[in-house]
């Protein structure tokens, strides 16, 4: 029923704007007018005067009239004004539609109106806001003009390539127009001398054709390919920056082919589709003017035809424009849609926050895990960490222990932040971690792996991965704390050795250690043992008590360093 009103109502706002309007352009038809105005006044105070009352009429009755058709109400009330302007501007005299009001000409601007108007929104539509896909929840509009906005350190490559398609254009348009001349020849009183410069311009405009065309897509190849560039650098600067959580959930196919396949299809959206609708449009507007400088009489008169005569006689090239609008369209909807997924992982804020500004002097490395509840981003059904609090003493070693998968390596991670607790929090000397200094802090904490990464370079370089000014003495002791700087000593270029035999050791003073013990020596050397089961600690204290408490410590150790199964 709602339906049905809402209908009635559209239909009466429209009969009703049409009826306005024609009264209006009928009007602005009469001499008395003309006469008390001038005629470019009349002009735009009756398009103003048109546009004014199809608008106040549409909103009276429809309330909300969407943006298509207020683009259709402004081109349609303007047309005849910018129309007449340009013929007499162009041309010095009056357009067929300039002195009188004809039904012919008002169905001819509402005709180029409404094209204009679908064609924008097909180009380029409002999206849908309740269409649920993420692309589409940035508006397809300033998808586009933000792309545009990336483009402008190409701008200068741009303007030489639409330099280069307006001349290829021209050059295009006089070789029908010299083809022509060669025919009027041939038929009438042939000259040869007139005969031969008619086809030297004809060679020369193929040939200018030709080069600007080659120009024109080569300088335009070039802006791609260096936004392309640019904006690929930007995307994967982006990508650096994001959390771990991010890359564990988001595929790596995916990824690469925003990298690869996206950031091309996004450089393609303005150059590519832009330069064929130039190309379209400078053509088509190239020919009109051509046509209309030959004749406009003839010229109109072709314009007027009825659409049945002109579709018989143009089906053909009918046919193949519509193809090729087609082919921009999709093409341009695609690359728009690709445009948003790159912006939306060059948007994307990391969700591990790095606005930390803490820098002190000096540390005293008093760490306190307060209250943890986590769960893995890539699996947040399952919490690893339940309210799990910790503390490690400066100076001391605290050891992890605890069965596989019972969550000790990701009380190590949390440390790191690699990821964020989804409860609780993490204190380094009675500050929270994320307040202090990203980079300030990475320089702080040091790990070494359960699986060593080695990387090409010398030993030196593998010690001193990431550090500035690490000096020879902390290099070496270093070394000497993982019982390796003996035996690096005793190699021919020792430091300098090209295999790597080390990992980086040197980073920090050895204040505060945390390790996730697998041999018994250094569970027993610890200072402080913590055993973690499902995510709790269970017990803690040194070896000699646990091993007294005869709890779980007692047994895992039994289960573990048995005498058939002594890692040590
Ligand atoms: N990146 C991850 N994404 C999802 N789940 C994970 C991830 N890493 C670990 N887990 C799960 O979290 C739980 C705890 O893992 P964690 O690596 O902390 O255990 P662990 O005690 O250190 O074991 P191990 O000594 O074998 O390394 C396990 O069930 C594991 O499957």
């Amino acid at each position: 029923m709602a339906a049905n009103r809402t209908t009635i109502y559209k239909v009466f706002a429209l009969t009703l704007a049409v009826c306005v309007d024609l009264s209006l352009f009928y009007a602005s038809g009469f001499a008395g007018i003309h006469n008390v105005l001038g005629h470019f006044a009349h002009l735009w105070l009756s398009a103003a005067l048109r546009w004014s009352a199809v608008t106040i009429t549409t909103l009276l009755v429809l309330g909300d009239p969407n943006p298509l058709l207020i683009r259709f109400i402004t081109a349609y009330s303007l047309l005849p004004a910018v129309y007449e302007t340009g013929t007499r501007v162009l041309y010095r005299e009056e357009s067929p539609c300039g002195p009188v009001a004809d039904i012919r000409c008002w169905l001819m601007f509402a005709g180029a109106s409404l094209g204009a108007a679908l064609f924008w929104e097909i180009t380029i539509p409002d999206s849908d806001e309740e269409a649920g896909s993420k692309a589409q929840k940035q508006k397809s509009r300033v998808l586009f003009m933000r792309v545009l906005h990336l483009y402008r350190p190409d701008y200068p490559k741009m303007l030489g390539g639409l330099v280069f398609l307006s001349l290829a254009v021209i050059c295009e348009m006089f070789i029908p127009f010299y083809t022509g001349r060669v025919i009027d020849i041939l038929g009438s009183h042939y000259q040869q001398s007139e005969f031969l410069s008619v086809l030297l311009f004809m060679g020369l405009y193929s040939v200018g054709s030709s080069v600007s065309a080659g120009c024109r897509g080569g300088i335009l190849l070039c802006a791609i390919s260096s936004f392309t560039c640019r904006i690929k650098v930007k995307l994967f600067k982006a990508l650096t920056k994001q959390e771990i959580g991010f890359f564990e959930i988001i595929k790596t196919g995916e990824i690469t082919s925003r990298l690869s396949k996206d950031t091309t299809l996004t450089g393609r959206t303005v150059c590519l589709n832009v330069n064929v609708m130039l190309r379209t449009f400078m053509k088509t507007m190239g020919m009109i003017s051509l046509m209309m400088s030959l004749s406009w009489k003839l010229t109109f008169l072709v314009l007027m035809e009825t659409p049945i005569t002109g579709l018989i006689q143009n089906i053909y090239d009918t046919v193949v424009f519509f193809q090729t609008l087609t082919y921009i369209f999709g093409d341009m909807l695609n690359s728009v849609m690709a445009a948003g997924k790159v912006f939306e992982y060059m948007d994307r804020k990391p969700q591990i926050s790095t606005d930390g500004k803490l820098k002190p002097d000096q540390l005293e490395g008093r760490i306190n895990y307060c209250g943890l509840n986590f769960a893995y981003p890539s699996n947040p059904e399952k919490t690893v960490l339940q309210d799990f609090s910790l503390e490690l003493k400066p100076g001391q070693v605290t050891a992890l222990v605890g069965p596989s998968g019972e969550g000790k390596s990701t009380c190590v991670s949390l440390l790191q932040r690699l990821y964020e607790p989804q409860d609780g929090e993490i204190f380094l000397d009675g500050e929270p971690l994320k307040s202090y200094d990203h980079h300030f802090f990475h320089k702080k904490i040091a790990v070494v792996s359960q699986e060593p990464v080695l990387f090409s370079g010398s030993i030196r370089d593998n010690i001193t991965y990431g550090l500035i000014d690490c000096s020879q003495e902390k290099i070496e002791e270093a070394a000497r704390k993982a019982n390796a700087h003996v035996f690096i000593h005793q190699l021919e270029k020792g430091y300098d050795t090209g295999k790597p035999v080390l990992q980086g050791l040197a980073s920090c003073p050895n204040q505060t250690l945390l390790v996730i013990a697998h041999r018994l020596k250094t569970i027993e050397n610890a200072d402080h043992i913590v055993v973690v089961r499902g995510g709790k600690v269970e017990e803690k204290g040194t070896h000699k008590e646990l091993m007294e408490l005869q709890g779980s410590y007692h047994k895992l150790i039994n289960e573990l360093f048995d005498d058939t199964n002594s890692p040590e």
